[in-house]
């Protein structure tokens, strides 16, 4: 059966069930992501040699996105995320742009930055030439640094120096710009920083600092496309509408916080589910949000295309890697890439930000027509239902009945939950 990731009513089949079907779909071995079920997933010995301290494990629930055509390729995405509602909204917008042929994306090199800080130098401006001046040998000593790296055609590309005023002098600061190939790439650049530091301050004239890598990651960007069709949409005033909250997004901060935020229920979920480093992709994205007026503003842009449909394009650093940190060693993570079929991190990368893209434009258009709250909290509904003490079988008539008589609340579930054990 060809690879597709079309598949109807996947919600409507039990867990082990929307496995068979999802893994039949991707064309792999269901053993392969046996380990998205926890007795096959990662276990207290593992997590024991990843951080310190291990007491137990958290599960979070791993969601499949349906409908993606990335780069005309169908994908199945997995997604680990606790928010209802959110794997939904990504399948929803993949459907839409299939209308159109899905998304289109495209990546800059994998390349990280290192900072060195250099602190005392008595003539900022001639420790900056100086460096630059020192270009190979500060490149071969680093690139000393992970030879396997460069045997894998990465390695230091370039050097480039700032200065850098603070209220407490001028900073010359070094950056190593490495290509990192198919790894995220923090722990081999910050190895390759601490080796050049001292040298690279004894050519500056200061001492060295900071021997880090740098989160602002705006050298390793991916772009995700897509175009949603007017008519499926609703007509043009739908479109309008839609274009009127990005508008809004790019102009205030306020909103602009919420609409990223939008766009990172996406990307989070997937870097998660392959085991890379949530906190340093958002904290690239927040920081790549900034307008070239120094305003925090939306990641993604919507337009209308001269077919009055709405285009959506977004641009952010997308760090992730295939090796290394928690993906080689998480049994879940492995089935996470094996399920996307991923072949290079660049590969992995701009899918996670089409799903990004694709959560961000669903959210808006909810928000734009009817209001998050209709599709949010019918999916909430389940989680209030379940802790209210509902048993699987019972969630779905609480569900019913809290949504017919619109009070998606726990006090309201707990008397309908009472009412239907005591039959009434
Ligand atoms: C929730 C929907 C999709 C319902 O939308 P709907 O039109 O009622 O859904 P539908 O039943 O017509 O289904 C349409 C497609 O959605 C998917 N879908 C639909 N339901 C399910 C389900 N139960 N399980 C799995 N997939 C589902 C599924 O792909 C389905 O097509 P199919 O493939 O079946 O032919 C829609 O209202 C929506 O997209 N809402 C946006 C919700 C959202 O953005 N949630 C994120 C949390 S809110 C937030 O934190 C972000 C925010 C809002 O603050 C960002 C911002 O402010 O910009
Ligand atoms: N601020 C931040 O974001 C920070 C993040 N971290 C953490 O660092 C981890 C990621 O760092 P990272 O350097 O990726 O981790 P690793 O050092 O674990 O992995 C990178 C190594 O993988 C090996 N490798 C094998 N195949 C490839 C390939 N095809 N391409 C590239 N490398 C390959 C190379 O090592 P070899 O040459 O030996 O084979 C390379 O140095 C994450 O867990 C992150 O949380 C750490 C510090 C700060």
């Amino acid at each position: 059966m060809p690879r597709t990731s079309r598949i109807q009513g996947l919600r409507d089949l039990t867990v082990e069930a929307r496995r068979k079907s999802v893994a039949e779909a991707a064309g792999v071995d269901p053993e392969s992501i046996a380990a998205f079920d926890p007795a096959h997933g990662l276990g207290l010995g593992h997590a024991d040699h990843m951080i310190e301290n291990v007491a137990g494990i958290l599960g979070v629930p791993l969601g499949i996105a349906t409908n993606f055509v990335v780069n005309r390729a169908e994908v199945l995405v997995p997604m680990a995320t606790e928010e209802a509602s959110v794997v939904a909204a990504a399948s929803n917008a993949a459907k839409i742009a299939r209308v159109h042929g899905g998304f289109t994306t495209s990546s800059t090199a994998p390349v990280m930055q290192a900072q060195v800080q250099i602190v005392g130098v008595a003539d900022p401006e001639a420790g900056r030439v100086r460096l630059l001046e020192a270009r190979e040998e500060l490149i071969a000593l680093a690139n000393a640094q992970d030879e396997r790296l460069v045997e894998f055609g990465g390695g230091v590309r370039d050097i480039a120096v700032r200065l850098v005023s603070s209220r407490v002098g001028t900073y010359v600061v070094a950056h190593l710009q490495v290509d990192v190939r198919d790894a995220m790439g923090a722990n081999a650049v910050n190895t390759m920083a601490e080796a050049v530091a001292g040298r690279a301050a004894d050519i500056a004239g200061g001492r060295p600092l900071l021997r880090i890598l740098t989160n602002k990651a705006d050298l390793r960007l991916c772009r995700a496309r897509a175009v949603f069709d007017a008519a499926t949409l609703g007509g043009a005033e739908v479109v309008d509408d839609i274009i009127h909250a990005a508008a809004l997004a790019e102009a205030d901060p306020y909103r602009a916080a919420t609409h990223n935020k939008g766009i990172m229920n996406g990307v989070s979920a997937v870097v998660l589910a392959t085991g890379n480093d949530t906190r340093a992709v958002e904290a690239g994205a927040h920081s790549h949000a900034i307008s070239e007026s120094g305003r925090y503003t939306s990641l993604s842009r919507f337009e209308r295309d001269s077919d009055g449909n709405v285009v959506a394009t977004l641009e952010l650093p997308m760090p992730v890697g295939l090796v290394g940190g928690a993906t080689k060693v998480h049994p879940a993570a492995q089935a996470a890439l094996t399920l996307l079929g991923v072949r290079t991190a660049a590969e992995l990368a701009e899918i996670i930000t089409a799903v990004g893209l694709a959560q961000n434009f669903a959210a808006v258009r909810a928000l734009a027509t009817e209001g998050i709250q209709r599709g949010h909290m019918a999916l909430h509904a389940r989680n209030i239902a379940t802790t209210v003490g509902a048993t699987a079988e019972e969630v779905p008539a609480v569900v019913a009945r809290i949504i017919a008589d619109k009070k998606v609340h726990a006090d309201h579930a707990e008397r309908v939950l009472a009412d239907l054990r005591a039959g009434r």
